[in-house]
């Protein structure tokens, strides 16, 4: 495994700063390299992920998992540095943020978000039991507290009580359209909580029939956010959605309705 190296301080710490205004500690970037050991040997018993190389991995999921969170690292949740864009903090970043990872496959964008807002706690949500069983061994291997698993369905979970209304913070990346994503978020939000969908491309075209989708579900698209990956310059974008009103109980729709009939 020695020469599989994560791209390391002080190299990327320039990056880490100039593009998220936060900086990883040296705990931090050892768990970096403690996650991306663990996946590399879960790759040969499961099916984890196709990004394995150092860079390639340092990038599409460390960085690319916390760009989606840039407001709250700038918001000091980790005690970083001022935020520009305040509109975007969550509204209880001094206090312990409540995180849900829906479809988090491998645990992206969820596990790099445990460990750099170690006062959040995250729950990694999968519908796939072997994968929610591999996040467990993770989980424990690598002693993260902060971080809980579930096995379920997004269209069901967001039916559960004790899901329901119940996160500051839904990430949902590489799950499905946006409209989609949408509908398995905002019911998981508390009041004024924020959804971030990760998504490549994205046009206005896009967010105009999202618009009335995420207004059903009784949110509003607070930003779309166009950025550039630092080493292999991709574009990429976020979609921030703010939960301004109850979401109606009948969204989630039924498993699999969400995705046949998009709203
Ligand atoms: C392409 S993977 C993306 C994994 C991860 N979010 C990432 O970006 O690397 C999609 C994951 O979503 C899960 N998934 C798909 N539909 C789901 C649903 N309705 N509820 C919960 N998980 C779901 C799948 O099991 C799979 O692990």
């Amino acid at each position: 495994m020695n020469n599989l190296k994560l791209p390391s301080l002080p190299d990327m710490a320039n990056i880490w700063q100039e593009t998220l205004q936060w900086t990883p500690t040296v705990q931090q970037q050892v768990q970096f390299q403690q996650l991306y050991e663990f996946i590399l040997q879960g790759n040969n018993q499961f099916n984890l992920t196709r990004i394995t190389d150092p860079q390639e991995f340092w990038e599409k999921h460390l960085w690319d998992s916390l760009r989606g969170i840039a407001p709250i690292l700038r918001d000091g949740g980790v005690g970083a540095a001022e935020g520009e864009n305040t509109s975007l903090s969550s509204p209880t970043s001094s206090t312990p943020l409540s995180v849900i990872d829906i479809g988090t496959g491998a645990g992206f964008p969820g596990f790099p978000v445990a460990i750099a807002v170690a006062n959040s706690t995250v729950t990694l949500l999968d519908s796939t039991r072997k994968k929610i069983a591999f996040l467990e061994e993770t989980r424990a291997a690598l002693d993260f507290t902060n971080v809980k698993t579930f096995t379920g369905r997004a269209e069901e979970v967001g039916q559960q009580p004790q899901h329901r209304q119940n996160y500051d913070v839904a990430l949902v990346r590489a799950v499905g359209t946006a409209s989609v994503c949408a509908e398995y978020a905002l019911p998981l939000l508390k009041q004024g909580g924020l959804a971030v969908i990760y998504r490549g491309n994205w046009t206005e075209e896009e967010t105009k029939v999202l618009e009335n989708a995420v207004d059903q579900l009784g949110g509003v698209i607070e930003l779309v956010d166009k950025f550039t990956t630092p080493l292999s310059e991709s574009i990429r974008h976020c979609l921030y959605l703010r939960k301004v009103r109850t979401t109606p109980v009948h969204f989630p729709r039924p498993v699999g309705v969400p995705t046949q009939k998009p709203l």
